[in-house]
């Protein structure tokens, strides 16, 4: 029995009129904990319970974090979540409603993660929430499913923010025997750490994340995302926060589901028109959630992006 569930793979209507072309959503905003994350976390948390952990401790204050507490909380294993500062109440909250300890400490993810390792015990498990072969093994299974469906895209759309999401499709890709199948990889324009890593040829720590889709926040993607494009035809894209945040007003309205601004990087893609989708008759766009945002939240965002 998994921890995730399998989810819908449904063929967007109105995005299919809009894009003049096939718009697939692999609906992983209905995962349990709310986004993608929890077939890598979960897979990575069975594990590490297996091997002994009996507590589970996370430094993301964000979707990894609250799927290492649902995941613990389904397992019977003690979570503690060290989130920075900047971390919502909403997220805070959602935390402790899975029964998770969560401590604030530090001004940035960087402190936060530091203090979290320190805390570190024989019997405690760290679960990064990117940078884990284990994630990228769990994460594949959305790809399994599309491919057990029958259905071959042209291309994969995803958001980039560590690259754990881009390292486990392209795992799935693989063992799919699709290695023909390219991925446009989103970014916002402020947190770029991919584009900016392809750009040079090398890794690259980014000065600072300026972008509302925090959950795309990492300095620096994993050196994975690095071999992955390395070997995979992957395409870097980048979208302003307004498209992203455009994009989940208008995909609640489509679909009745709340995303993220980092799930709205990758739709953003179909609902702008972006060229690069021009060459792809069936694209799958992995719809990958996010739990922290709220309507309100949403709207006022929007609002102060608009002037
Ligand atoms: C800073 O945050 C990293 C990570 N969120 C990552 C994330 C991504 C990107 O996934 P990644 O590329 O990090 O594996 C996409 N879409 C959503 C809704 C996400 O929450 C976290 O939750 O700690």
């Amino acid at each position: 029995m998994s921890l995730h569930i399998t989810t819908p793979l449904l063929s967007s209507r109105p995005l299919s009129l809009l894009a003049g072309r096939e718009v697939l959503l692999k609906m992983e905003a209905l995962q349990p904990p709310g986004s993608f994350k929890i077939r890598g976390i979960g897979l990575a948390c069975e594990t590490y319970q297996r091997q002994g952990a009996q507590r589970f401790v996370s430094s993301s204050g964000g979707n990894a974090g609250l799927a290492v507490a649902w995941a613990g909380r389904h397992l019977g294993v003690a979570v503690t979540v060290v989130v920075p500062e900047t971390t919502s109440l909403r997220a805070q909250e959602l935390l402790r409603q899975e029964q998770a300890e969560v401590i604030v400490y530090g001004s940035s993810w960087q402190e936060a993660n530091q203090y979290a390792r320190s805390l570190l015990g024989a019997r405690d498990a760290f679960l990064h929430p990117f940078d884990d072969p284990l994630l990228w093994q769990g994460h594949a299974s959305m790809i399994d499913e599309v491919a057990q469906s029958g259905i071959k895209p042209d291309a994969v759309v995803l958001s980039v923010g560590g690259g754990g999401l881009l390292a486990g499709v392209v795992a799935g890709l693989q063992r799919n025997g699709w290695r023909d199948v390219p991925v446009l990889a989103v970014e916002t324009t402020g947190a770029a750490s991919f584009h900016a890593a392809q750009a040079a040829g090398h890794s690259v720590e980014l000065a600072e994340i300026n972008s509302i889709a925090s959950s795309l926040g990492a300095k620096r993607v994993c050196d994975q995302a690095l071999r992955c494009a390395s070997e995979h035809p992957i395409e870097s894209l980048l979208v302003s926060d307004l498209a992203a945040v455009s994009a989940c007003e208008r995909f609640l309205d489509d679909h009745r589901v709340l995303v993220e601004p980092a799930c709205g990087a990758s739709l953003a893609l179909v609902y702008e028109a972006h060229p690069q989708i021009a060459a792809y008759q069936k694209l799958l766009v992995i719809v990958c959630g996010g739990a922290t945002s709220s309507v309100e939240q949403l709207q006022k965002t929007a609002a102060a992006l608009r002037g």
